[in-house]
Order: C-alpha cells, then sequence, then structure tokens
C-alpha cells in the first residue's frame, strides 16, 4: 500500500486515482514514495519595513490612501533606507514606524509570532532563512518590496 501520512482517493471526474497529504490536505496525481511530511510547528518573529508601489495586490496603505510610484522607485527608496540602517543613522522600528506601508509600522514594524504557511511565501522564505538579529535584503511580495528585520 501507501507511505504513511497519505490517503489514496479517486477522482469522481477521471476515475482516476490521486494521492492527499494528510498532514497539510495538498493533493497529487502521483503515487507517493516516501512518507508524507509534516509542516514543521516553528515559530519566528519578524518586523519588516513594506514600501508599495502601483503594481501593490493594495496600492494603499495608513500614509498614502492612494500610492502611485513605480516598483523602480520603491526599490530606490528602500535601499535608501538600508543604508541609513546600516550605517546606524536609524534604528529599524523608528525608520518602520515613519516609512512602512504595512499597518504594522504603529508597533515598529512588528508582525509577530507567526509559522509557515501564515505569510506570502517570499517573505516566509526569506525570514525563516534569517539568524534571529538578521536584517534581510530586498524582498518582494505581491504587497510590495520589504526588508525584513528577525527578532526571534
Ligand atoms: N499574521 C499576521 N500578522 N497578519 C496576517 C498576514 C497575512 C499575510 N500578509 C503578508 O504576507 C504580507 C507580506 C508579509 C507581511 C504582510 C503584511 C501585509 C502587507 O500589506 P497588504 O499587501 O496586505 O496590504 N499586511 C497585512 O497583512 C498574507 N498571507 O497575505
Amino acid at each position: 500500500d501507501i507511505p504513511d501520512g497519505w490517503t489514496k482517493k479517486v477522482s469522481r471526474s477521471s476515475g482516476q486515482a490521486y494521492y492527499v497529504n494528510r498532514f497539510t490536505n495538498e493533493s497529487q496525481w502521483e503515487r507517493p514514495t516516501k512518507p508524507a511530511k509534516k509542516p514543521s510547528s516553528e515559530k519566528v518573529q519578524a518586523s519588516h519595513l513594506l514600501v508599495k508601489h502601483r503594481d501593490s495586490r493594495r496600492p494603499a496603505s495608513w500614509r498614502n490612501e492612494n500610492i502611485t510610484i513605480s516598483k523602480e522607485e520603491a526599490l530606490e527608496q528602500l535601499q535608501k533606507y538600508i543604508v541609513q540602517i546600516e550605517k546606524g543613522e536609524r534604528s529599524f522600528a523608528d525608520l518602520a514606524s515613519e516609512v512602512s506601508d504595512c499597518s504594522s509600522a504603529k508597533r515598529g514594524g512588528d508582525l509577530g509570532p507567526f509559522g509557515r504557511g501564515q505569510m506570502q511565501r517570499p517573505f516566509e522564505e526569506a525570514t525563516f532563512a534569517l539568524k534571529v538579529g538578521e536584517m534581510s535584503g530586498i524582498v518582494d511580495t505581491d504587497s510590495g518590496v520589504h526588508i525584513i528585520l528577525r527578532t526571534a
């Protein structure tokens, strides 16, 4: 029969067998060859500074009800913020609270603890790859362009 963690089902439309990962509920046509992986329950905590642009999924924020800058312009702004933080001219939280286009700006950019599957994938991958206390480079999501500071 099939490896642990998988359920075999038959597609009503095609009569084909398919396999469901009991932990993630993801399904696949291919017959699984190894046990289904349990998503780790590991939590991380991070703050971010988000600069939205006209192609953002929601081009509006607490500080600007109609965001029209181009993605190129947003990247230039973010690059300047990175330099200010790396030179120690501004703290991450201080700058995020002033310029971040996310409501988390009110909390210095803090998003609170989160596990896998909660944030957009590029943001999640970048955060989980950081050590605690480390700042990311520029991370691109449907929300806009971000820098991330992992805090826990
Ligand atoms: N669990 C917490 N704290 N809140 C739920 C987060 C939902 C999550 N959000 C994101 O992935 C974006 C990118 C990283 C942070 C983030 C914040 C967005 C960015 O702004 P928006 O594009 O939404 O206008 N504002 C709030 O959600 C998602 N799966 O869409």
